[in-house]
């Protein structure tokens, strides 16, 4: 009986597994002995020891056989943030959520870590050493971080002592590293073209950018210390490198580390933001005719125009987070394993 108890403790099941954080979850769990399974509308890679269910999160009977005599689970799936098909957003984080919640409850699922996100509370404007007492974003930027926030209350909400079923929240931000399908590739996307030439603002706004194997950690670590007498029942934790750091260093460090020249000139922050608002609506006014995506949107420039940066103090405190991987070592982790996006290759 106790084996089969122990044994049952390190059985998990990662929705999203697929993903660049996913996949970087289900290879450290695989190194600490957990059995694994994946949940996921595609599957992209395969991993001995790894069981593989292919299936959308908003299909109850599809998720069934992923839970099945697993009692952790961890929920990491959604939409990639720089879509615009509000539609989806909400299938997916808020409908596609309450789902697996019920879905978890139905199966006796005993753990679930969502994957949250920092941007919760962000609305555009600077955030100095944010606590997880900041209010939800009253404004949020867009309906990614809109049913971000709608995704966390449930999960949270659904903490429950009584019923054996507990939940956290872990709210990364800026994640990079190896397999990155975004930050990097961005970037470098946007050196070829000739469009990083340019700081918005004064360059001096701080920002955390959290090395993917601290998120993972995070995770790891609230899986293993959510208990029914645990004060992390219930809530969320920041988890970030915990050194912030100028947006404009980081991808300053990251282009030259990769051969390209860094950003140099300054334009007003404000009048790049007022730019990338107009061409944000002239492509929603354009949409039935002409389809095209600007790549200022005014997210992207209050990202790099502003200061955003988390205290991970309640992270530390009551799970004894600290990250496992420096800034500068991530950084330069990261640039090795892009040689395919090298200047001149
Ligand atoms: N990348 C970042 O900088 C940050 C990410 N996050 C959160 O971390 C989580 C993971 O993000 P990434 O790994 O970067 O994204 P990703 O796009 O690489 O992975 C998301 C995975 O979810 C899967 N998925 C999407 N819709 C699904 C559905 N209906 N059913 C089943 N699977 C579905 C995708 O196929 C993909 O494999 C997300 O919840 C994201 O909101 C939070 C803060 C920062
Ligand atoms: C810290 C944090 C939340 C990072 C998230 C990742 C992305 C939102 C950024 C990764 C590459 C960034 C980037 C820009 C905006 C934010 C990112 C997409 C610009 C488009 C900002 C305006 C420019 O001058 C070009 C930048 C390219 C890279």
């Amino acid at each position: 009986m106790a084996t089969r108890v122990r044994h049952r403790n390190k059985r998990c099941t990662v929705i999203g597994g697929s993903g660049f954080l996913g996949r970087h979850l289900v290879e450290k769990l695989l190194e600490r002995g957990y059995s694994v399974s994946v949940f996921d509308i595609c599957e992209n890679f395969e991993l001995p020891g790894v069981i593989f269910h292919q299936g959308d999160l908003c299909d109850k009977q599809a998720l069934f056989p992923a839970l099945k005599d697993v009692s952790l689970v961890f929920h990491c799936a959604s939409p990639a943030p720089g879509s615009d098909n509000r539609g989806l957003f909400e299938r997916v984080n808020i409908q596609g959520t309450r789902t697996v919640i019920q879905a978890c409850l139905e199966a006796g699922v005993e753990k679930l870590v969502l994957t949250s996100s920092a941007s919760v509370v962000f609305e555009g404007t600077d955030i100095k050493n944010g606590r997880e007492d900041l209010p939800y974003a009253k404004k949020p930027i867009d309906y990614y971080t809109e049913t971000k926030i709608e995704q966390e209350k449930l999960v949270l909400k659904a903490c429950d002592k009584g019923k054996g079923f507990l939940t956290v929240a872990i709210r990364p931000h800026g994640i990079f590293g190896p397999r990155d399908p975004q930050l990097v590739p961005i970037l470098v996307d946007t050196a070829r073209r000739g469009k990083m030439k340019f700081i918005i603002g004064n360059g001096t706004n701080l920002v955390d950018f959290t090395f993917v194997e601290n998120v993972v950690h995070g995770h790891i670590l609230a899986a293993e210390h959510l208990r029914a007498d645990s004060p992390i029942c219930g809530k969320p934790y920041h988890i970030t490198n915990d050194e912030p750091i100028r947006f404009w260093d980081f991808m300053s460090e990251v282009l030259v580390g990769l051969g390209y020249d860094p950003p140099r000139y300054h334009l007003p922050y404000m009048l790049v933001y007022g730019l990338a608002l107009f061409l944000w609506l002239l492509a929603l006014i354009l949409r039935p005719l002409v389809s095209f995506k600007p790549t200022f949107t005014p997210m992207r420039v209050a990202l790099a125009g502003t200061h955003h940066y988390y205290s991970c103090e309640r992270a530390k405190q009551d799970m004894g987070y600290k990250p496992v991987v420096s800034l500068k070592e991530g950084i330069d982790r990261t640039v090795q394993s892009y040689p395919h996006l090298r200047q001149g290759s």
